[in-house]
C-alpha cells in the first residue's frame, strides 16, 4: 500500500477575538510498535509489570476538534465497533474537562486508519492526541507530566504518546526514558484478527518472570515479546503472518497483537515486501518518527 504519510501540520482554523483557535483540524495520532515486550511481574491489582521499547511511527489516525462553548463533548462521526461513550477520544476529553474544570466542550471527528486490537496503540494514541490538542484549544495549561498522569487513567499505553518520543518503558508502561534510535523503515502486517489486550494478559499460559534487562541491552537479539506465544497459540493467523514476514527479515508481534512487524533494510525493500503480501492480509510500510508531531505543543 502507498505510504500513508501522517499529516504533521494541524490546521489552526479561525481565530477568536482573543487570539485563541476555535478549531484544530487533522491532529495526528501516530501508531507505536513495541520493539520488544518482556513481562517481568504482576501488581496486586492484576496489571502486569513490563519492560518494553516504544517506537513511534509516521502512520496513524487523525482527529478534528472544534470548540464548543456550551460544555458539550461529542463525537460527530460513527466508528464501527466503538460506541461514542466508550471511545477513548470522548473519555479523554471528558477527563480533561473534569480535571481542569473548564466550561468549554468540543465536537470531535475521528478519522480512523489504524486497525483496532492491532497492538499499534491506536485508541491510546487517539486519547493522547485529544488530551494534547484540547489542552491547547481550551487553554487549560496542563504540563506534559500532568497530561501523562491523566492519560494513565485511560490506559497504560496513553502516557508514551504524550511523552512524545521513542522510549524505554517500565512499570505498567508509564515509567519512561527517552530512547535514541536510528531512523528505520518498517513493514507492518495485519493478519485480519482483532485481539483484546486483556485476554492475552489474563492467560494462564503467559510467563511473567522474564529477567530484568538494562536499557542499554535491548538489542533485538536478546529480547522477545512474551505476549506473542500466547497470542499465536490462540490466533494461529498471527504465527502464520510472522512466519511469512520472517522470510524477509526478523519478524515479531507488537504489543498484544494482532499486528506483526519487521524492520526493512530500506524503503525499497519495505515496498517490495508490502507488494508481495498475500491478499488475505494487509501490509503497510511506515517510517520511524523521532518525535510526536504535536511534541512542541507541550513544554
Ligand atoms: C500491550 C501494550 O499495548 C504494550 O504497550 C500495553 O501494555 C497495553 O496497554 P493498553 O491497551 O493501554 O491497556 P489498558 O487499556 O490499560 O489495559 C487493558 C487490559 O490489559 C491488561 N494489562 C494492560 C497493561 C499492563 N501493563 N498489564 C495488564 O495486565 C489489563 O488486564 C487491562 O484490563
Ligand atoms: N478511539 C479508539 N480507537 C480504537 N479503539 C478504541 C477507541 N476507543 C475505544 N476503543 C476500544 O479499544 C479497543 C482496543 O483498540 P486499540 O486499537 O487501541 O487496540 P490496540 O492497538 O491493541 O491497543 P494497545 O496496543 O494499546 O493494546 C478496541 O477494540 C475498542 O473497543
Amino acid at each position: 500500500m502507498d505510504h500513508p504519510a501522517l499529516n504533521t501540520a494541524p490546521l489552526l482554523g479561525t481565530v477568536l477575538q482573543a487570539g485563541k483557535p476555535t478549531q484544530l483540524l487533522g491532529c495526528p495520532a501516530p501508531a507505536k510498535l513495541n520493539l520488544f515486550l518482556h513481562v517481568v511481574g504482576r501488581r496486586p491489582d492484576g496489571y502486569h509489570l513490563l519492560q518494553t521499547a516504544f517506537r513511534l511511527l509516521d502512520w496513524g489516525d487523525t482527529i478534528d476538534l472544534r470548540l464548543r462553548t456550551d460544555g458539550v463533548i461529542r463525537r460527530t462521526n460513527a466508528i464501527a465497533g466503538v460506541a461514542e461513550e466508550q471511545d477513548l477520544v470522548v473519555r479523554a476529553a471528558r477527563l480533561l474537562q473534569q480535571r481542569t474544570a473548564t466550561t468549554l466542550g468540543a465536537d470531535i471527528t475521528l478519522h480512523k486508519q489504524l486497525p483496532m486490537g492491532g497492538g499499534l496503540g491506536g485508541g491510546s494514541s487517539d486519547a493522547a492526541t485529544t488530551l494534547i490538542a484540547l489542552n491547547r484549544l481550551w487553554q487549560t495549561g496542563q504540563s506534559r507530566a500532568q497530561l501523562q498522569t491523566i492519560g494513565l487513567e485511560l490506559g497504560a499505553d496513553v502516557p508514551v504518546f504524550v511523552f512524545g518520543e521513542d522510549a524505554f518503558a517500565e512499570g505498567v508502561g508509564e515509567q519512561l526514558q527517552a530512547l535514541t534510535l536510528p531512523s528505520a523503515w518498517y513493514v507492518i502486517l495485519s493478519p485480519g484478527v482483532s485481539i483484546p489486550t486483556a485476554e492475552i494478559f489474563s492467560s494462564k499460559d503467559l510467563t511473567r518472570n522474564t529477567p530484568l534487562i538494562k536499557m542499554a541491552d535491548f538489542a533485538a537479539s536478546t529480547t522477545h515479546n512474551d505476549l506473542q506465544t500466547v497470542a499465536c497459540n490462540r490466533y494461529p493467523e498471527v504465527q502464520e503472518a510472522i512466519d511469512w514476514l520472517s522470510n524477509f527479515a526478523p519478524a515479531r508481534m507488537t504489543g498484544s497483537g494482532a499486528c506483526v512487524f519487521a524492520e526493512a533494510r530500506s524503503e525499497e525493500q519495505a515496498d517490495r515486501i508490502t507488494k508481495s503480501c498475500p491478499p488475505r492480509w494487509k501490509a503497510w510500510k511506515a517510517r520511524s518518527l523521532a518525535r510526536h508531531p504535536l511534541y512542541e505543543w507541550l513544554q
